[in-house]
């Protein structure tokens, strides 16, 4: 299969790069100091499994060199996605499918603002990975997982086709049967990471202190009623399950939200609680706890960003 990863972080490196080694035909689209390693020496990912090294690797920076693929993994942050959507229509062909594995629940809608509807599925991964180096991956936590499928949920063939060759290129897949509830769900755990930002402190401070795990509970509540009221099917008692999940995270852990805003990195505030302030907004909800924490850090987003 010829495919294309755009954006060669810690989700396309990885996911890319076990296609790369199960025989595919991967170009990654990189830049920087990043593309030049890899040029040179290959791409290195570290993982919890097993160590991999994709070598010679096909990489360029410019997207519309990569030509027409059959499958083009969009792994860029959220706040990326609409420039390289424009660039994409140069390269997606009648047949090609477009995957985007951002976290929040926009990414398909803005790539169906500028491709054919038609090519556009809707996807999430599961792993905890970064760059560490230029050209060197982290694989640091998470069995890697893709759940995806098409906009309207139906089985068609070639979603069906594309989960067999991703779990032959060595990590776990799923067809969902509800892609829009399994993006709400991940929305609603994710949505923490601004707390822990504006607190400043890990998944076992923030569970462990009795006032800020409340906020927690009532912010996963605030993100879980903006989704009942879009009407997307999240089942009784997964705001409890959250919560039993976040209290499995290693005690120093964070998120990549987290870490970008400490860092003075732009982040994807904007696509986490931002969205869910704006579509609360809409519906006629009310999201208190996500208003507070997304409003405390507009200023440090700015400041980022300037
Ligand atoms: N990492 C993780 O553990 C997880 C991440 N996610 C989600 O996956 C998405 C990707 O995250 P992640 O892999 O961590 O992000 P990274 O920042 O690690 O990777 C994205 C890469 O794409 C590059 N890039 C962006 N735009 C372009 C462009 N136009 N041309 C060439 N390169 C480009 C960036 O370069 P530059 O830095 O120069 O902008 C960066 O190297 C996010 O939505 C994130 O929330 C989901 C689950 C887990
Ligand atoms: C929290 C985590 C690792 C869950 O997959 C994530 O999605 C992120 O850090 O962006």
């Amino acid at each position: 299969m010829k495919v294309t990863i755009i954006g060669t972080g810690g989700v396309g490196a990885y996911f890319g790069g076990r296609m790369a080694n199960a025989g595919h035909d991967v170009t990654f689209v990189a830049r920087g100091e990043h593309l030049k390693a890899m040029l040179e020496k290959g791409l290195k990912v570290k993982s919890i499994n097993d160590d991999f090294l994709v070598s010679p690797v096909k990489a360029t920076s410019n997207i519309s060199e990569t030509g027409v693929s059959d499958l083009v993994i969009v792994a860029v942050k959220a706040w990326q996605l609409k420039d390289v959507a424009v660039q994409l229509k140069n390269v997606v062909a009648e047949n090609t499918l477009v995957l985007p594995l951002q976290n929040g629940v926009l990414a398909s809608e803005e790539l169906k603002e500028v491709l054919p509807h038609k090519n556009v599925l809707a996807g999430l991964c599961r792993i905890i990975s970064k760059i560490e180096n230029p050209g060197i991956i982290n694989h640091l936590a998470v069995e890697p997982t893709i759940v995806f499928g098409e906009t309207d949920n139906s089985k068609t063939d070639r979603v069906l086709e594309l989960n067999s060759i991703f779990e032959a290129s060595g990590f776990k897949s799923m067809v969902a049967n509800d892609i829009q509830s399994e993006l709400w769900k991940k929305f609603i755990s994710i949505c923490v990471s601004a707390l822990l930002a504006v607190t400043r402190s890990t998944y076992g401070e923030v569970r462990e202190q009795p006032e800020t795990r409340e906020m927690m509970c009532q912010l996963f509540k605030e993100v879980a009623d903006v989704a009942a009221a879009m009407n997307v099917y999240i089942k009784e008692g997964f705001v409890d399950k959250t919560m039993g999940f976040i209290d499995t995270f290693p005690y120093d852990s964070t998120s990549s939200l987290t870490r970008d805003i400490w860092e003075g990195k732009p982040s994807e505030l904007e696509y986490q609680n931002g969205t869910v302030v704006r579509m609360a907004e809409k519906a006629g909800v009310d999201v208190p706890v996500n208003r507070f924490i997304y409003q405390s850090l507009i200023l440090m987003e700015k400041r980022a960003r300037s």
